[in-house]
């Protein structure tokens, strides 16, 4: 079975009746994937800071037009909101801290609804284990792959300083706080997939093209 999905503009009779299902109110404690609904197809893209989970989504969304939902993207677009959590996740963000789940997950799921599709690329979450159970226990969502882009500290270091997007957490101070935080909380999150048989391993320390080659073979393989 394949993830590749052209892009599309409208809704389809499929996904209107999924969407009268979500619509209707659920027990509280169940996750909001109903009985009957289209099952959500779901990549997840973890690695480091700056090992290139960004540069290779793109380049799925430009072959294959899936989804790529940027946690990352969603969070940083919420900081302009001028809220008091917006604010939060701006201070929070700039000190490589994890922002607590409810926020990200809320931010995750009215993006998928809104798209319409049900097929994604979640890049840089679930980002520790609360990411991860909260994500399944709320949506009932479990990855189809995860996509591991293993790269040593001093690359994805160099990367990050020559970045240069403004980024509030591309500075040195950060970023080596950004690591600890990948290492001690999101590294878990990959060994509990990689016990589930979910895991594809990808050396993200060499060329983007050579790198493109195997993600994609593994995409298609889906
Ligand atoms: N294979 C590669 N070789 C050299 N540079 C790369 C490679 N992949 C990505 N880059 C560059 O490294 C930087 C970080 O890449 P990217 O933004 O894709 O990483 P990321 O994993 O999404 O990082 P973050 O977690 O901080 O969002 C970018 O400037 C990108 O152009
Ligand atoms: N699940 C997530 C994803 C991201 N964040 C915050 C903390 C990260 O350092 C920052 C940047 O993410 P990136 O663009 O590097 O994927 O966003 C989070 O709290 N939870
Ligand atoms: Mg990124």
């Amino acid at each position: 079975m394949t993830i590749a999905e052209p892009p599309r503009a409208g809704c389809t009779a499929t996904t209107a009746v999924a969407d009268a299902k979500a619509a209707a109110p659920l027990p509280t404690g169940l996750p909001k994937v109903a009985e009957g609904a289209v099952k959500h197809k779901v990549v997840f893209v973890l690695g480091g800071p700056g090992s290139g989970k960004g540069t290779q989504s793109a380049r799925l969304v430009q072959e294959f037009g899936v989804v790529h939902l940027s946690a990352g993207d969603l969070l940083r677009e919420h900081m302009k909101s001028g809220s008091p959590e917006g604010q939060m996740v701006a201070d929070m963000i700039k000190n490589g801290q994890i922002v607590p789940s409810h926020v990200t997950i809320s931010l995750l799921q009215k993006a998928m609804d809104d798209s319409g599709k049900h097929k994604f690329l979640i890049d840089g979450f679930p980002r520790n284990e609360e990411n991860r159970a909260s994500f399944e226990s709320q949506t009932g969502i479990m990855p189809d792959l995860v996509l591991f882009f293993d790269c040593p500290e001093e690359v994805m270091e160099r990367r990050l300083l020559g970045r240069n997007e403004g980024r509030t957490d591309d500075n040195i101070e950060t970023i080596r706080k950004r690591f600890k935080v990948f290492i001690d909380s999101s590294l878990p999150v990959i060994q509990h997939y990689e016990a589930l048989g979910k895991v594809a391993r990808i050396n993200a320390d060499r060329d983007t093209e050579e790198i493109y080659k195997e993600v994609r073979r593994l995409f298609m393989e889906l």
